[in-house]
């Protein structure tokens, strides 16, 4: 554009709808007046109502993602894999929006978040019980992080629920053992609160799959899928890490926890072992 071109004008086409009283608007259907009046920053520093809206956008997403996982855990169970392949790439796009959310945060100065941290108590994020879930949905089951939530008991009778139920992995196993696939006995019934135990007799079953992917198409895409997904939950475990580092350094969580020390321990947590095992066989007689 010169220097001298005017930009455009766009008035209002005659069309468009004016008369809106009492009818269903923009902010209504939206409930905007509820979700833009939902920040409450605890004291008067600029830098808290980025803190408060970085977190309740997460959780937007974490919503969003719950809802999604479940319709593709139910899709497995109904033996209807095609919804999946929509429906996972959703997550995994959700996923590198939250990972690439952190920026916005690493704007925030270790000195400007101090000021407002020690007003944020015991608060943490090891209290999201919407992460929680994801964690769980996914298979990495933890019963004792059901006492965090001890003060809540409806939030921690539907953590429990879904600590008890078959994750998303579990249903995708159960699935190729309906469909004709060798899974070991083991795999189809067990504790499915326990922790997800890698299991070598699996990895002969996705050899055989990643052998030949055009003659098992449906499966082997998921896997892939699978794969996308654990390893963006992977990246923003170590964004959150580095985010930390950079804003609060080594200081201890105000959860309690060590802090950069604690959340590292986690980063290199797969939800899907035998979708890595399969591909060091890849290859082997
Ligand atoms: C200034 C920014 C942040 C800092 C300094 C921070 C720090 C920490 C620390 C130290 C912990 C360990 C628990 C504790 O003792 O508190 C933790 C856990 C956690 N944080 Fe953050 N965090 C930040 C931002 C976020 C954001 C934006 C989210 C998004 C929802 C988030 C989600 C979580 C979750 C889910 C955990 C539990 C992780 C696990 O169990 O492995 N954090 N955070
Ligand atoms: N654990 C953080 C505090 C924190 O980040 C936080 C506090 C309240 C609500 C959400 C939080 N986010 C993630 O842990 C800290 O130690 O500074």
């Amino acid at each position: 554009m010169k220097m001298t071109e005017t930009q455009p004008v766009r008035p209002l086409e005659d069309q468009i709808d004016r008369d809106l009283a009492g009818r269903m608007t923009y902010a209504d259907y939206l409930k905007l007046d509820t979700l833009l009046s939902a920040q409450y920053p605890l004291g008067a520093e600029h830098d808290e109502m980025l803190f408060i809206i970085q977190h309740q956008v997460a959780e937007l997403w974490f919503k969003l993602i719950l809802h999604e996982l479940r319709a593709a855990r139910s899709a497995i169970m109904r033996d209807t894999l095609d919804p999946c392949e929509k429906i996972l790439s959703r997550v995994k796009c959700i996923e590198r929006q939250l990972f690439d959310q952190w920026s916005v945060l690493e704007t925030l100065t270790p000195s400007d978040y101090a000021k407002f941290r020690p007003m944020l108590g015991p608060a943490s994020g090891l209290q999201s019980y919407q992460y929680r879930t994801v964690e769980f949905i996914l298979g990495n089951k933890q019963k004792d992080v059901l006492q965090l939530f001890a003060h809540d008991p409806k939030i921690c009778e539907e953590l429990r629920r879904e600590l008890e139920s078959p994750s998303l992995y579990d249903e995708f196993q159960r699935y190729l053992a309906r469909h004709g696939h060798a899974v070991p006995q083991s795999c189809l019934s067990r504790d499915w609160s326990a922790p997800y135990v890698r299991n070598p007799a699996l990895v002969p079953v996705f050899e055989r799959i990643y052998a030949e992917p055009s003659a098992h198409w449906p499966v082997y895409a998921l896997c892939e899928k699978l794969i996308d997904i654990d390893e963006l939950f992977q990246l923003w475990r170590f964004r959150h890490v580095k985010t930390v580092e950079r804003i609060i350094g080594f200081k201890k969580g105000t959860g309690g926890s060590s802090g950069v020390a604690f959340l590292r321990r986690i980063v290199d947590y797969v939800f899907f072992p035998e979708l890595l095992d399969v591909r060091t066989r890849i290859g082997s007689a």
